[in-house]
C-alpha cells in the first residue's frame, strides 16, 4: 500500500490576471478550486497513473469537508484526522505572460491531540513493504522533527519513505535517512546554504551523492525546465525535460513524487523509475488540477524522455 500524509492540506485556488500589482488592486478571473496540499496532490496523480494510495492528513473546518468531498468524488481513499480551525485556502495567480505567484496561507493551528492521532493512525496502518510519501509544509506549531522521528518510527517497521520537504523538515527528515528524496533546486540549495544563481550543476550533484553516501537510497533533484537528475549508490542517470505545453507547473514535483512512489512499490528497475517519473511531471504541467494526465498520455510521453547514464 502507499499511504501519502499531508499535514497541511489546502484548497488551491488559482485566477488569473493580466499583471500582479504589488501593493495594489488587483481584479482576478477564471477562479476555480481544488483540493491540494502536496500529499494529497501525490494520491491524485497515483490515481491518474493507475495506482491507489491512502491520503492521511489533518482537516478542519468547512474547507476540509469540501476537500474530503473531493476525494470521495475522485475515489481516493482518505482518513483524515479533523482539527479545530479551518484547513487553509492557498492562491496561485497566473498572469497574462504565465508567471505563478502562490500565496500559501499558514494553516490552522494544531493540537497535541490530533497530532498523536495522526501519528498512531500512520503507525497502525503502515506496514512492512508499504510506501509512506511524507510531503509539504506543516502547521506553524508542529515540531520541524516531525518527519525526521516518523521516518524512524516507518523504518523500524520496513516501511519505505518518500520525502519531500523543505528547510528544516528536510534537514532534519533526511537525519532518518529516508528511502526516497526529490528536493529542487531551491531547496537543495538552501540546504547546503549555496546561492542558487551562481552553483553549479555539477555541485549539487556532488552533493546528492554524498547524501547517497549517507544512507539515503535515492536521490531525485528535479530541475524544473532543466529536467532532473537520479542519484543512487549504483547509477547516476539524467534526464531532459519533456518539451510540453504549459497549463500549471503547480503539483509538477508532487507527480514526480507519486510516479517515485508507485515505481517503488512496484519495483521498477531505476530507468523504468526515470521515465516514469519524467513523463509523470510533464504530464502534471498540461493539466489544471496539481496532477498527472491520464495513463495514455503519460505512456506516451514516457516514450519521449531521453535518459543519460553518466553511472554504470
Ligand atoms: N518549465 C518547465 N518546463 C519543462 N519541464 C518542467 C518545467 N517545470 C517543471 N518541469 C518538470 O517537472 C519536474 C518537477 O519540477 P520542479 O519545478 O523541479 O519541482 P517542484 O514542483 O517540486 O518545485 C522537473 O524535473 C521537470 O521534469
Ligand atoms: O508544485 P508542488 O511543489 O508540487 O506542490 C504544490 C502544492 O504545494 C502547495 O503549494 C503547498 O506547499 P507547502 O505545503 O510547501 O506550503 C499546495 O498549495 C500545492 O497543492
Amino acid at each position: 500500500m502507499i499511504i501519502t500524509v499531508t499535514m497541511n492540506p489546502a484548497l488551491d485556488k488559482f485566477a488569473k490576471l493580466k499583471t500582479f500589482h504589488y501593493g495594489g488592486l488587483n481584479r482576478l478571473q477564471e477562479i476555480r478550486s481544488h483540493a491540494g496540499g502536496k500529499g494529497i496532490n501525490v494520491s491524485r496523480s497515483i490515481a491518474r497513473l493507475g495506482g491507489r494510495s491512502l491520503a492521511i492528513g489533518l482537516i478542519g473546518g468547512s474547507v476540509g469537508l469540501e476537500i474530503i468531498q473531493e476525494l470521495d468524488q475522485l475515489g481516493i481513499s482518505n482518513d483524515m484526522v479533523r482539527v479545530q480551525g479551518n484547513t487553509r485556502t492557498n492562491l496561485k495567480l497566473i498572469d497574462q505572460d504565465h508567471n505563478l505567484s502562490e500565496l500559501n496561507e499558514d494553516g490552522p493551528k494544531i493540537d497535541e491531540v490530533a497530532l498523536l492521532e495522526l501519528e498512531m493512525k500512520l503507525m497502525r496502518l503502515a506496514q512492512a513493504q508499504d510506501v509512506v510519501v511524507l510531503s509539504g509544509s506543516v502547521p506553524s506549531n508542529v515540531p520541524v522533527t516531525i518527519y525526521q522521528s516518523l521516518c524512524e518510527k516507518l523504518k523500524e517497521k520496513q516501511v519505505s519513505v518518500v520525502l519531500d520537504a523543505d528547510g528544516d523538515l528536510f534537514r532534519y527528515g533526511i537525519e532518518a535517512k529516508p528511502h526516497v528524496i526529490k528536493p529542487n533546486r531551491e531547496e537543495l540549495c538552501r540546504y547546503l546554504g549555496a546561492e542558487e544563481q551562481t552553483v553549479k550543476k555539477e555541485e549539487l550533484i556532488e552533493a546528492c551523492q554524498r547524501l547517497v553516501d549517507d544512507g539515503i537510497a535515492l536521490v531525485i533533484l528535479s530541475l524544473g525546465a532543466q529536467g532532473a537528475v537520479f542519484v543512487s549508490r549504483d547509477a547516476l542517470m539524467e534526464a531532459d525535460a519533456l518539451s510540453v505545453p504549459i497549463v500549471s507547473a503547480v503539483g509538477a514535483g508532487d507527480a514526480m513524487c507519486a510516479a517515485a512512489a508507485l515505481a517503488l512499490q512496484r519495483q521498477y528497475p531505476m530507468e523504468e523509475l526515470v521515465k516514469l517519473s519524467m513523463a509523470a511531471a510533464a504530464s502534471a504541467l498540461m493539466c489544471e488540477e496539481s496532477a498527472c494526465g491520464d495513463r495514455e498520455t503519460v505512456e506516451a510521453l514516457k516514450k519521449q524522455v531521453q535518459v543519460h547514464k553518466k553511472k554504470p
